[in-house]
C-alpha cells in the first residue's frame, strides 16, 4: 500500500460538510483561525493563511513571533509533547489534518520536516535514507537501492556520496548531512517540505546549495522555509508571510511584501528598523 492509499481515509459528516472545507482544495494547504497555547502562553494568534502548491512560501519576522511553532503545527509535531493545544483548522488537500480519523504519522510522511541543526541518524548514510522508507513501504532490495539513488540524486548528494553509502552519515560535512537531511525527507514522497532555519548552521557555499536546491524541488513540492535572513527569504521564496508577536501582519508574494509591503511593521522589519 502507498503512503497516498493508506493517507486517503473518508472524510467524517461534519468535515465533508464544513462550510471552509469546501473550497479548501484550492491551496494546498489552508490555515484557518489557529490559535495555539504553550500552557497559557499563546504563541500563534488568529493565523489564517492558504500556501500555494509548487510554490516556496518564506515565514520571516523576529525572534519569538512564533515561525516555528506555525511549521510545527503543519506536520503535527506538538503532539509528541503534553501541554501544547491549538485551536483552528488547517486542511491538507481539503482534508482537516487534526481530524481524528488521521494518523500524525501519515501526515508526518507526506509533510516531512528538515531542522536548523543536521541530524542524521547514528547511521550509514543508505541506512539513513532507508529508514524512514520501511515505515510506511515494504520495498525489495532492488526498489530500495532505486529509491535511496533517486533521493540523493534529487538532493543534489548523490555524486558526493556514492562510493561512501556504507560510511556513517554523521562523517559528511555539515553541508552534506543537512543535504542528506534532506534526501531522507524527499525519500519519503511527501506532498510538502518544511525547513526550519535549513542553512543557519552552514557556510555560504553550503547554503547555496541548499537554496538551488529549494528552487529545483518545488517543480515537486510545496515547500515552506523559516528564515532570519531577509536576502535568503527574498532570493528563493515565491510568497513571503511576516509575523510578529504570533500575528501574521502580511503575507503576499516575495516581491510585494519586499518592495511594497502594505503594514508599516512589515516595512520596518524589512528595512531592519527593528528585529
Ligand atoms: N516548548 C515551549 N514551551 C513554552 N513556550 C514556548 C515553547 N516553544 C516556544 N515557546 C514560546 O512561543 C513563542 C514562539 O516561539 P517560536 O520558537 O515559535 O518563535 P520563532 O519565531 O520561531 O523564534 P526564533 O526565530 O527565535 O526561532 C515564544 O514566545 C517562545 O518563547
Amino acid at each position: 500500500m502507498t503512503i497516498n492509499e493508506s493517507f486517503t481515509h473518508p472524510l467524517t459528516e461534519h468535515e465533508k460538510t464544513s462550510p471552509t472545507s469546501s473550497d479548501a482544495t484550492t491551496a494546498k494547504l489552508r490555515v484557518e483561525n489557529l490559535n495555539f497555547f504553550y500552557g497559557k502562553t499563546q504563541a500563534l494568534k488568529d493565523i489564517s493563511l492558504d500556501v500555494p502548491a509548487n510554490r516556496v512560501t518564506a515565514f520571516i519576522g523576529p525572534s519569538g513571533c512564533g515561525k516555528s511553532t506555525l511549521l510545527r503545527c503543519f506536520n503535527r509535531i506538538h503532539d509528541l509533547y503534553a501541554g501544547p493545544r491549538s485551536e483552528g483548522r488547517i486542511f491538507l488537500d481539503g482534508q482537516d489534518i487534526n481530524a481524528r480519523s488521521v494518523d500524525a504519522n501519515l501526515i508526518r510522511a507526506r509533510i516531512g520536516m528538515v531542522f536548523q541543526k543536521p541530524t542524521p541518524f547514528p547511521m550509514s548514510v543508505f541506512d539513513n535514507i532507508a529508514f524512514g522508507v520501511k515505515l510506511y513501504e515494504r520495498l525489495s532490495s532492488h526498489a530500495m537501492q532505486e529509491r535511496v539513488e533517486w533521493a540523493l540524486r534529487k538532493a543534489a548528494l548523490w555524486d558526493e556520496v556514492k562510493d561512501k553509502l556504507k560510511y556513517s552519515g554523521q562523517a559528511l560535512s555539515g553541508g552534506q548531512q543537512q543535504r542528506l537531511c534532506i534526501a531522507r525527507t524527499i525519500a519519503a514522497k511527501p506532498d510538502v517540505i518544511l525547513l526550519d532555519e535549513p542553512t543557519s548552521a552552514l557556510d555560504p557555499i553550503s547554503t547555496g546549495y541548499i537554496e538551488d536546491l529549494v528552487n529545483e524541488l518545488k517543480q515537486d513540492y510545496t515547500l515552506m522555509i523559516v528564515t532570519h535572513n531577509m536576502q535568503q527569504a527574498a532570493r528563493i521564496s515565491d510568497y513571503t508571510a511576516f509575523m510578529y508577536l504570533g500575528e501574521l501582519v502580511e503575507h503576499g508574494e516575495t516581491t510585494q511584501i519586499f518592495t511594497k509591503p502594505t503594514q508599516r511593521k512589515t516595512e520596518d522589519y524589512i528595512t531592519g528598523r527593528f528585529g
